[in-house]
């Protein structure tokens, strides 16, 4: 994986066990990389039409950039990213369309492509959005094609945002999530390690800094399970190294054929030809006719 920037986030009460634990101590790479996340953090969002995706993304970001509204047809048409700066570090945060459709066609191939190149090299953090009690069939085959399309594992990186949290009425989210007779929801919620949070979409000021505070705790949480890693599958993989050799060849152009610091002509053909025969394989992937 592509080495990030990070920083060290202190740690207010040092949890016990780690100073007992004797691996630990022997491996103070491990401890060290514990208390690692980092700076630059990339948020993706995800869920069904008019679930209020870019109205989280516009409080997260603070400020209105991503198109929101009422609308009987989709809003976002394509993938955008925009970042701020929050307590040290970098969000980025990516507003998509509904990629998740159960109708695949290559226009949604298109899109899925579009959201893996602006969320390359992997998301820390994936936000399904649903709407505060309208968690409905349609957001469970998100959830299926959420796993079809990124891999089962990235739902050790999902988070469950609620929007209109304001229909609590002052009501605990905890207790709706508890106590909610709708067992998808319920499953997903235990599948998830009861990692969700709340957004009211209109609030503005204290009670929407409070609203990403409790956000970033989850964020902070999948850091903590995942070493600080973004999570990242073939696609992905393939995004980057086409990445790595767009970059190889305009350094070849810019430098002249033959030069010393990248690999000859010859390497490079080869290792283009062996990416585009993996990159059919990726299209497959995202189609959903192969696993991830
Ligand atoms: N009251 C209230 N309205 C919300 C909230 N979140 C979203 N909405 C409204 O729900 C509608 C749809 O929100 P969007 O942010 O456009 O939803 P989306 O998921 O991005 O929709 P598409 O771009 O079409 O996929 C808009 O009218 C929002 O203002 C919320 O927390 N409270």
């Amino acid at each position: 994986m592509e080495e990030e920037e990070y920083e060290q986030i202190p740690q207010e009460n040092p949890p016990e066990e780690l100073s007992q634990d004797p691996v630990l101590e022997l491996s103070g790479g491990l401890r060290e990389k514990e208390q690692k996340t980092p700076r630059r953090l990339r948020l993706i969002l995800m869920g069904k039409t008019g679930s209020g995706k870019s109205a989280t993304g516009n409080s997260i970001l603070g400020r209105d950039v991503f198109e929101s509204k009422l609308s009987t047809r989709p809003v976002t048409k394509t993938s955008q990213r925009r970042s701020r700066e929050w307590a040290g570090k970098e969000l980025e945060v990516i507003d998509t369309p509904n990629i998740l459709s159960p109708q695949v066609s290559p226009e949604v191939a298109d899109a899925i492509c579009q959201a893996i190149v602006l969320s390359a090299p992997g998301p820390h953090a994936v936000l399904l959005v649903t709407q505060l009690g309208r968690f409905t069939d349609e957001d469970q085959q998100v959830v299926r094609r959420l796993q079809e399309v990124f891999g089962v594992g990235v739902l050790g990186h999902t988070i469950l945002v609620f929007t209109r949290k304001e229909d609590l009425a002052g009501g605990s989210l905890e207790d709706y999530v508890r106590e909610t007779n709708n067992q998808a929801l319920a499953w997903l919620d235990v599948t998830l390690a009861r990692r969700h949070c709340g957004f009211n979409n209109r609030a503005q000021g204290e009670e929407q800094e409070a609203q990403l505070r409790e956000l970033m705790e989850k964020v902070e949480a999948i850091m903590w399970e995942n070493e600080g890693d973004y999570y990242s599958n073939k696609a992905y993989q393939y995004t980057q190294q086409n990445f790595r050799l767009k970059e190889l060849q305009e350094r070849q152009v810019s430098q002249g054929q033959g030069s010393e610091d990248v690999p000859g002509e010859e390497s490079w053909l080869e290792g283009l030809s062996q990416i585009q025969k993996e990159s059919e394989e990726a299209h497959r992937c995202l189609l959903g006719k192969a696993d991830l």
